[in-house]
């Protein structure tokens, strides 16, 4: 037999039998099989109860009173003579259903208020919270017991209902968490940034990733519910006689317990299998292997992220039947002029200050420096996308003309997707694991573009070849963790085309990527620019990157612009000293030069917003400041003159440039790193 028809056969035998494979995992373990079956028995057998029941359940026959199991009475007869099997199932149907509705009403009330706490910020959610807290507090046992004492014990319905309603605050409480902690995924941020509301966020991505959690809370409270049920009829606050409950059968048989004990086993083995059940389908739920697969899956696709046999896109790039953008832009104007933008903790220190940018359409900006300088919040601030604690403290954006400064979550919201678009900087985590990437990138499309199921698809495989995908067919059936990184970066990328954006901001699109994928995407990037004048602004760290594929550059530091202009200029000749640091520690080397020993490093960090010097913000790691830097800086216009359009924040930077020329900074810097250490 050839090595491949045995593959083949080992392969075939390992793959589960197709009945297997259809089963929803939780059905693949013995509890989730015994809690599902015994469930659905029981709600068979009691619907279909009229049917099959020999005697009728308050048919007393007193001359057979108190009998053990038999042919004519299967499971015996009570006090009364009445068949027991026959009022088990009786009392099984309403004794489900009333725990079915606790567990509908606790679920009904909790689910909206979640999806409002977390959708919604601290302020809703405070408000949600402190409710729920409430309603935990309030003593669940005597407010049932008041409620039979006003409406009878008959009423199950109704009681079950008001315990669903005291529950949902448990509920509550255990899903808030859950929503949080996926409002906070960066597909859920990704799909904001394209404009999806609120509603169709809830739908789409927390109500799915809350469903193992529900469904597990929910079997267990249907469990507590038959339970406190039972508790209640077994006291004398069930169905009045003769109306058949578990609890009321339980009772009785209580007081026969010396004498006849067998009529406990019946209704007391029901009660307590159908509990059993109940908890075992929660455990098998919670143990389903779903979340495992798809984590391991995941986590498998992002090692093997790496290189993979495309084409360039740039080829593939001719290929694309209609432009990006509905019309070519005029050259020469301004797309983005960002003015004098402050943003600042909410009642708290500055994040960023006096942030000025103007961007033209095929512009390609890059927003550069360390950790915490404020470039991410500054992408964001542009879509109105600043976390709830952060606010806008002064200054203007406008974009095509428009001022977006002070515009409502809801006035932004068109704009987002269709006229600027973000890219996300780890593209596994940006794309809903859930969904097939078919399924997620023709949803955009027909949500963008206003267009049918098919002519989504064939968009989306255009879109895809555009983005340099060689067999997009095969790339929209997969699931993103069946992707390699560049290979979901250019399905993000195809994503954030849907809506024909004329501004993509880029947050450290390339840093989830190895040095070769990274290549090919910023490749791709430029090509995009190039052949639809769409702008980018690329937030990153990486000045290598920033080296690649920008016109211009504005260098931050500590919540400011401390260069600003076109890159050649400020890559090839920085003025300020915190640049030409950066560039310095830049691990990417010409390929002539040798590879240093040691790794240039900036001494010091940044410092935390509120902690900032009224002076140069840099100065405490600068090698050259002096007393003058202790005094605030300007941008202001590059002192040497041989240039146009770039600024620099440093009092000194005409005096260095000439000693950097004179090649003196190279050895202060290393005076200075060597004093240091
Ligand atoms: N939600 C927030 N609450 C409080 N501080 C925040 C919040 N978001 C950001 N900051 C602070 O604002 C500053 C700028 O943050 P930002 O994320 O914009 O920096 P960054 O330059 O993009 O950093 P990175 O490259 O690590 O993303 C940092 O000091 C950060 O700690």
């Amino acid at each position: 037999m050839s090595s491949t028809t045995e593959r083949a056969q080992a392969q075939a035998a390992a793959r589960p039998a197709p009945g297997r494979r259809r089963l929803p995992r939780f059905l693949r373990r013995a509890g989730g099989i015994f809690g599902a079956g015994w469930l659905l028995l029981l709600a068979i057998l009691s619907a279909t109860a009229s049917l099959w029941q020999p005697y009728r359940p308050d048919a007393q026959h007193l001359t057979g009173r108190l009998q053990g199991p038999g042919g004519s009475h299967w499971l015996g007869t009570d006090d009364l003579g009445r068949d027991i099997l026959t009022r088990i199932f009786a009392a099984s149907g309403p004794a489900l259903l009333a725990a079915a509705l606790s567990v509908v009403v606790a679920f009904a009330v909790a689910i909206p208020l979640v999806l409002a706490a977390a959708e919604h910020g601290r302020r809703v959610e405070r408000l949600t919270s402190r409710c729920a807290e409430v309603m935990l507090a309030l003593p669940v046992t005597i407010i049932l017991l008041a409620l039979i004492g006003a409406v009878g014990g008959g009423d199950i319905y109704l009681i079950m209902a008001v315990l669903g309603l005291l529950m949902s605050a448990a509920v509550y409480r255990t899903l808030l968490g859950v929503a949080q902690g996926l409002h906070r995924r960066l597909y859920v941020d990704a799909a904001r940034v394209d404009g999806v509301g609120a509603a169709r966020i809830g739908m789409r991505y927390i109500l799915p990733g809350m469903a193992t959690v529900t469904a597990v809370q929910a079997s267990q409270m249907f469990a507590m519910s038959l339970l406190i049920q039972s508790g209640l009829a077994f006291m004398g606050f069930g169905p009045a006689a003769p109306t058949p409950s578990w609890g009321g059968m339980i009772a009785t048989a209580s007081q026969y317990l010396y004498t006849d004990p067998w009529m406990m086993v019946p209704a007391g083995v029901v009660l307590a299998l159908t509990v059993i059940a109940a908890n075992t389908l929660g455990d098998a739920l919670a143990a389903s292997p779903l979340d495992h697969e798809r984590k391991r899956r995941l986590q498998r696709a992002r090692r093997k992220a790496g290189p993979h046999p495309l084409k360039p896109a740039r080829r593939l790039l001719t290929q694309a039947s209609r432009p990006l953008t509905p019309a070519a832009p005029a050259p020469g104007t301004p797309l983005l002029e960002v003015t004098d933008l402050s943003l600042g903790l909410t009642g708290g220190p500055d994040l960023v200050t006096g942030l000025t940018l103007s961007l033209e359409a095929g512009d390609v900006i890059g927003l550069v420096g360390e950790s915490g300088c404020g470039k991410t919040l500054s992408a964001l601030a542009l879509l109105g996308l600043l976390p709830p604690e952060v606010s806008l403290a002064g200054g203007s954006v406008r974009f095509e003309g428009r001022e977006l400064a002070g515009l409502s979550e809801r006035q932004l919201r068109p704009l987002r997707g269709r006229r600027i678009a973000m890219i996300p900087q780890d593209p596994m985590l940006a794309l809903d694991p859930l969904f097939t990437v078919g399924f997620q990138l023709t949803a955009q499309l027909r949500r963008f573009r206003r267009i049918g199921r098919k002519e989504a698809t064939r968009l989306a495989i255009e879109q895809l070849r555009l983005v340099g995908i060689a067999d997009p067919a095969r790339v929209l059936r997969a699931r993103p963790y069946e992707l390699s990184g560049g290979m979901a970066q250019r399905v993000t990328i195809a994503m954030a085309l849907a809506g024909q954006p004329r501004l993509l901001i880029a947050d450290e699109p390339t840093t989830a990527l190895d040095v070769t994928v990274q290549a090919e995407i910023l490749d791709l990037l430029r090509g995009l620019v190039e052949d639809t004048g769409v702008a980018v602004i690329i937030v990153s760290h990486d000045i290598g990157v920033i080296a690649d594929i920008c016109d211009k550059v504005a260098v931050m530091y500590a919540g400011h612009i401390v260069e600003q202009g076109p890159a050649a200029e400020v890559l090839e000749g920085p003025r300020h000293p915190y640049t030409a640091a950066l560039l310095a520690a830049n691990p990417h080397l010409a390929a002539d030069q040798p590879v240093p020993g040691r790794l240039a490093t900036i001494p010091g960090h940044v410092p935390a917003p509120g902690s900032w010097p009224a002076g140069c913000r840099f100065a405490a790691r600068c090698a050259f400041a002096q007393e003058q830097c202790q005094t605030p800086v300007d941008l202001t216009a590059r002192v040497d003159g041989t240039v146009n359009g770039t600024l620099v924040r440093c009092t000194r930077a005409g005096e260095l440039h000439e000693l950097r020329t004179a090649g003196q900074c190279r050895s202060r810097d290393r005076e200075l790193r060597r004093e240091r250490s």
